[in-house]
């Protein structure tokens, strides 16, 4: 992030918010930057209130039905399918979409498809719903420009993007060599055929 942009993790911006709950640029909790396990929002006194109170009578039904101690720890929420997506599903849900396309891009693309491509490309610092995601990748690609020459460098440029991000959540760095394998082929052993 550069100097004088603000972050996520502003620690003015986050005092006070529970760990892993994303500010938005407004200043408000980001509900499409955080992930669904991570989202706390504040409830309103009085109906914090009722919450707890039937937070407190579901433990005690539960306790009854299914004779778990009180004080074990409970489940993780679970969340029902139809709820929108959190910031984990938007970004698999992406780049499944992001690596497919380049995996299928040309090898010789005519100068339509290259703008094509790029149009789509530079749209996302735009559009993506997750501001902190859209605002990095932005700042990446001003530093690396997409390259749209061919499908293999598009594929490399978009797995390199895709490790940026990797490596700013502490995640394992993927190997770009088996992009292919991941996105189009399928693994040598033929077990996706
Ligand atoms: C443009 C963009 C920016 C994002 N920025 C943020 C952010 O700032 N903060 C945040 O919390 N989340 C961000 N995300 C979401 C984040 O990248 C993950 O999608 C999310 O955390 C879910 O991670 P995951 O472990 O399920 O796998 P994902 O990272 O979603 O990856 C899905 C699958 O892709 C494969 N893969 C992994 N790395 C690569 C690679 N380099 N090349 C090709 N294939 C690969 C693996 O098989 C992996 O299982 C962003 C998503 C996008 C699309």
């Amino acid at each position: 992030m550069t100097s004088g942009t603000p972050s996520p993790t502003d620690a003015k911006a986050s005092k006070g918010l529970p760990p892993g709950m994303v500010m938005g640029p407004d200043g408000k909790p980001c509900k499409i930057c955080t992930a669904f396990r991570n989202w706390k929002p504040a409830a309103p006194s009085g109906q914090k209130q009722k919450t707890n109170r039937n937070a407190a009578i579901a433990g005690t039904m539960a306790t009854l039905a299914y004779g778990a101690s009180s004080d074990s720890p409970p489940d993780p929420p679970s969340r029902p399918d139809n709820c929108p997506p959190d910031v984990e599903q938007l970004g698999r849900a992406t780049w499944t979409f992001l690596h497919t396309t380049a995996a299928y891009y040309p090898d010789k693309p005519s100068p339509t498809q290259r703008a094509n491509m790029l149009n789509l490309l530079h749209s996302l610092p735009i559009l993506y719903p997750c501001s902190w995601c859209a605002l990095h990748l932005g700042q990446e690609m001003k530093v690396h420009p997409p390259d749209v020459s061919n499908r293999v460098r598009l594929s490399r440029w978009l797995c390199e993007r895709h490790n940026d991000v990797n490596v700013r959540l502490g995640k394992e760095v993927f190997d770009c060599a088996k992009t292919d394998e991941r996105w189009k082929d399928g693994p040598p052993d033929g077990s996706c055929d």
